[in-house]
């Protein structure tokens, strides 16, 4: 691993009248499997369609493994790409598409062939290579185009949501597959989805993209644990994390009228952020006092839907219970865990 495999410097993308990315800047090592994230519409297609060359940029500059392409068509490139949908030729064999490129790119087939052979065996797809892609399952045809990225000479691959559309068991087995197969071939990955659970089990590191703005570029750890606000904390963490608004009496922060432990800031209001993991159910007098308003069983965990102090809704996650908890109950946060963010603008405030 060395070297910036994708570089884009004050990128600029406009789509109509839309400015859907300014100024945009990222780094990737060569080898890095980076996600990107974020909700709809942030820009995630843009930019990975951008960097493509299947739309321009107005401004910046994109470099692959070191070399300025943003005046080069999507075939002088060096990326491979896979879609939400496998976009295969369909008169074509899973071989032939497979060896396609390479054949376009001038190797003799006999090459051809035997990398395709290589790329199968690590995709688990060897038995498929005589058959077309509508004799194929959707799986199996994002296996194919995903092969199809992977024998791009250059090692850098983009993936556009390549598993939104298949089914949640296998969505979770390619998952595995892809961190298998990158480990195979040495490629750089850059992904996007809006698929939080996804951005975590693949990333290297995650990106988190709103209005085409990057909110933070961490390690999963960091971007669960450190978020740099409160938009990059609600976005990871499912159900997304409880956010009560504290106010200072004296230098003492409280929810109404709960004494709540919190940073030194000069400020007079705050966010206090708890992940619904993070909160459990207590028989100590100072735990807050909730209602619980719903219980939703997900199988080895539950989630409580609950209202406390001025109607808040809060949720908690527990491990599943024998027995349903009671309509009214205490609950207890466990403030190691606590974040702290601007009320303004969510910026997270050091504990
Ligand atoms: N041809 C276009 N002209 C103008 N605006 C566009 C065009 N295509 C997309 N946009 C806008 O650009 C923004 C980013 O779109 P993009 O498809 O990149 O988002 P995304 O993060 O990939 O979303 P999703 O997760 O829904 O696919 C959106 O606000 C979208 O409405």
């Amino acid at each position: 691993m060395s070297g910036s495999a994708l570089s884009l410097r004050n990128v600029t993308v406009r789509l109509g009248h839309n400015t859907v990315l300014e100024d945009f800047n990222l780094e990737v090592a060569a080898g890095e499997r980076l996600v990107l994230a974020g909700p709809s519409g942030s820009g995630k297609s843009t930019l990975l369609r951008a960097i493509a060359g299947l739309i321009p940029i107005s401004a910046g500059e994109i470099r692959i493994a070191g070399r300025p392409v943003q005046h080069l068509p999507p075939g002088q490139r060096a990326v491979g790409m896979v879609f939400q949908q496998a976009a295969l030729l369909p008169h074509l064999s899973v071989l032939d598409n497979l060896t396609f490129g390479l054949r376009a790119r001038g190797m003799r087939k006999a090459a051809a062939v035997q990398r395709a052979r290589d790329v199968a065996g690590w995709l688990e797809i060897s038995a498929l290579l005589e058959r077309r892609p509508r004799a194929l399952s959707g799986g199996e045809q994002q296996r194919v185009a995903l092969g199809r990225a992977l024998l791009r000479e250059g090692g850098l691959i983009l993936l556009d949501e390549p598993l939104s559309q298949l089914d949640a068991p296998l969505r979770a087995r390619l998952r595995e597959e892809l961190l298998r197969v990158h480990g195979l071939s040495q490629a750089t990955m850059l992904h996007v989805t809006h698929d939080q659970h996804e951005a975590m089990a693949l990333g290297d590191r995650i990106g988190i993209l709103e209005h085409g703005r990057l909110l933070q570029l961490d390690p999963p750890h960091a971007i669960y644990a450190q978020p740099h606000s409160a938009a990059v904390a609600r976005f990871i963490g499912s159900p997304g994390i409880n956010l009560i608004p504290l106010a200072r009496q004296g230098d003492r922060w409280h929810w109404g009228d709960h004494l709540v432990p919190g940073p030194a800031t000069e400020g007079r209001a705050l966010q206090l952020g708890i992940r619904p993991e993070h909160l459990k159910p207590s028989d100590d007098p100072t735990a807050w006092p909730v209602t619980l308003k719903r219980r939703e069983i997900l199988g080895e965990r539950e989630l409580w839907y609950l209202s406390g102090h001025d109607d808040l809704e809060l949720v908690a996650s527990q491990p599943l219970q024998p027995t349903p908890p009671p309509a009214t109950l205490r609950i207890a946060a466990d403030f190691d865990q606590a974040l702290y963010f601007e009320p303004g603008d969510g910026r997270r405030i050091p504990a």
